[in-house]
């Protein structure tokens, strides 16, 4: 499991190291840097780049990642690369400073209007000589950042970004990136590299941060015991191998978790087709669909392990009022339209309430929500829908501030509803209502395609389906990886979310990795997401062995 703190936690982390008579800061400096420069090194080896001889430009602020910039440049100078630095600020960390002369560095100041000396340049000229080079290295702000870059400092970074240097790493954070929120203020300078020192921050694993970092590094620096729990974590696919229910030698179907599915409707009858598809693909041991005969003919049509169930409340039969049997975990709002779904999945929802059963709330049920509900409902909106929610609990709120602060406002909703919330996205974020986050990208960015949610929803739906059953009441894996036992739901809606984006990058044909370093893999369709599933299920269980 990957952990990641705040950047406040991890300069609280650092203090007790920092006693000046030990210079302990030099040393963590030093480890930093170090660390830095041999992931340059190696990165550019596995681009086949010899470094020997090729260039490398340091922008550096004047604070202590400026210094981390300058002083894994001299190290690269020391190894026969052509070093540069821009001094950001006209100033910089002294003793890295010196380091980087020592080593034969070259220093330019970025001319602000009052350094207008010989090696001063203004952004647009010094905007091009970076991009000339083979490397740049993003030094300016670290996590003693307020705010983003500003005056001629954000001139050279837009300059820059448009001129698309080739390789670009950034030292602890991409300047501008909020390392607690992942907030961006732009202009921030997108890095195929984030090299981080510490701890990583949780600015790194949440959007719009994530989407300017690129991989992820991190370099220990010494001070990894004395943080404190993590603020958010991300399951690795070992995790998952650990904690994808797996049926006991005696299950049967009702023990292997039955679904309830409300969703669908003769205007968008395929959100039931995909939901209870996917439900079936992803171990439910029987899902019972409710929802309109016209529906359900299709539904069975591609899933004839479904249970047609009736149309409900208003049964185009004249069932009106029949009921589905026995479930461990519904799953209610995908593609619903007209009074007789939205009925049903009133009653579905007072059902779960009254049962105590775990469900996941999707799309048109989002409306149906009581004032409170329990943990282990899992509301599952995009980000126009949970600015929706919020609104209607009179917290005027924008989509395009749920995509500037999805952390914050995940786990706002999250403390406001009492339900586990999971906001999706290129990177989805899961908050349980004790305020813990889970955050998970595998999925690649063919998926954002019509359906993909609703499979996402089935997956989720089976899934609490299984760990509700009567045969599946373990924790042991969960804790294990240190998850408390009010957190199993969010951690169960990571697996989901984690699942659906390795089954969307198997259909596709690419990692999110390597799409995000210029690999392209094809289109998806939602039923190929839903297909793929359990190939990867087993390939990931099958590792573990
Ligand atoms: N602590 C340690 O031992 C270790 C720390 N490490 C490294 O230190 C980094 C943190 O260093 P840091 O605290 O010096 O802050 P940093 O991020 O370099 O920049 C802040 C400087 O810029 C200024 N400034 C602020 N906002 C600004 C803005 N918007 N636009 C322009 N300027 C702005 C602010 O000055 P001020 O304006 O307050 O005078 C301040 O001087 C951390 O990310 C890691 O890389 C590692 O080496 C491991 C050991
Ligand atoms: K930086």
């Amino acid at each position: 499991m990957i952990s990641a703190f705040t950047g406040t936690d991890v300069r609280a982390a650092e203090q007790p190291l920092l006693d000046p008579r030990s210079d302990g800061g030099a040393v963590l400096m030093q480890r930093a840097a170090h660390g830095l420069a041999a992931a340059i090194v190696s990165e550019l080896r596995a681009r086949g780049q010899r470094f020997a001889g090729s260039g490398v430009t340091v922008l550096a602020g004047k604070g202590n990642n400026g210094g981390d910039g300058l002083f894994a440049a001299s190290f690269l100078a020391r190894r026969g690369m052509r070093t540069t630095a821009v001094l950001t600020a006209g100033s910089a960390h002294t003793e890295a400073l010196a380091a980087f002369t020592a080593a034969g560095g070259r220093v330019l100041i970025l001319d602000s209007g009052s350094n207008a000396g010989s090696n001063a340049g203004n952004a647009e000229e010094l905007a091009v000589l970076c991009a000339g080079d083979d490397v740049v290295i993003d030094a300016v702000l670290g996590t003693g950042a307020r705010g983003g870059l500003r005056g001629a400092a954000a001139e050279l970074v837009a300059a820059l970004q448009e001129l698309r240097p080739r390789l670009v790493v950034a030292c602890d954070v991409p300047s501008g990136v909020d390392a607690d929120t992942g907030e961006v203020h732009w202009p921030v300078l997108d890095a195929q590299l984030t090299v981080t020192f510490g701890g990583i921050k949780a600015g790194l694993l949440a959007d719009p941060g994530e989407g300017c970092a690129g991989r992820v590094q991190l370099v220990p620096i010494g001070i990894e015991s004395l943080l404190p729990a993590p603020v958010l974590r991300r399951f690795s696919t070992a995790d998952l191998a650990a904690l994808l229910p797996s049926p006991g030698r005696r299950a049967h179907k009702y023990s292997r978790g039955v679904l309830g599915v409300v969703a669908g409707s003769e205007k968008y009858a395929g959100a039931a087709v995909l939901s209870v598809h996917a439900a079936v693909v992803s171990g439910a041991g029987m899902v019972r669909y409710l929802g309109p005969a016209a529906v359900a003919r299709q539904v069975l049509a591609r899933t004839p392990e479904a249970l047609w169930e009736g149309a409900g409340a208003e049964g185009a039969n004249g069932s009106g009022g029949a009921w589905p049997g026995r479930v461990q975990a519904w799953l209610v709002g995908p593609g619903l339209d007209g009074a007789g779904q939205l009925e049903n999945a009133r009653d579905a929802l007072a059902a779960a309430l009254d049962g105590g059963q775990p469900a996941v709330v999707d799309a048109g049920a989002l409306e149906l929500l009581p004032d409170r509900c329990p943990p282990h409902w899992i509301l599952t909106p995009h980000a126009g829908e949970l600015s929706a929610l919020l609104g209607r609990s009179e917290m005027p709120v924008t989509r395009e501030d749920v995509e500037s602060r999805p952390l914050h406002f995940v786990r706002l909703a999250a403390e406001h509803t009492g339900a586990t919330v999971l906001l999706k996205g290129a990177t989805t974020l899961v908050a349980s209502p004790s305020g813990a986050v889970f955050s998970q990208s595998e999925g690649c960015p063919w998926m954002a395609t019509a359906g993909s949610g609703d499979v996402l929803a089935g997956i989720l739906g089976a899934l609490l389906a299984q760990c509700a059953g009567p045969g599946m009441d373990d924790d042991g894996a969960f804790a294990a990886l240190g998850v408390a036992p009010e957190d199993r739901w969010a951690a169960l809606g990571a697996v989901a979310v984690s699942l659906h984006g390795l089954a969307g990058s198997a259909a596709s044909g690419v990692s999110r990795a390597r799409f995000d370093a210029g690999a392209g893999g094809g289109p998806v369709t939602a039923l190929g997401i839903a297909d793929a599933v359990s190939g990867v299920w087993a390939q990931i269980v099958a590792d573990r062995l």
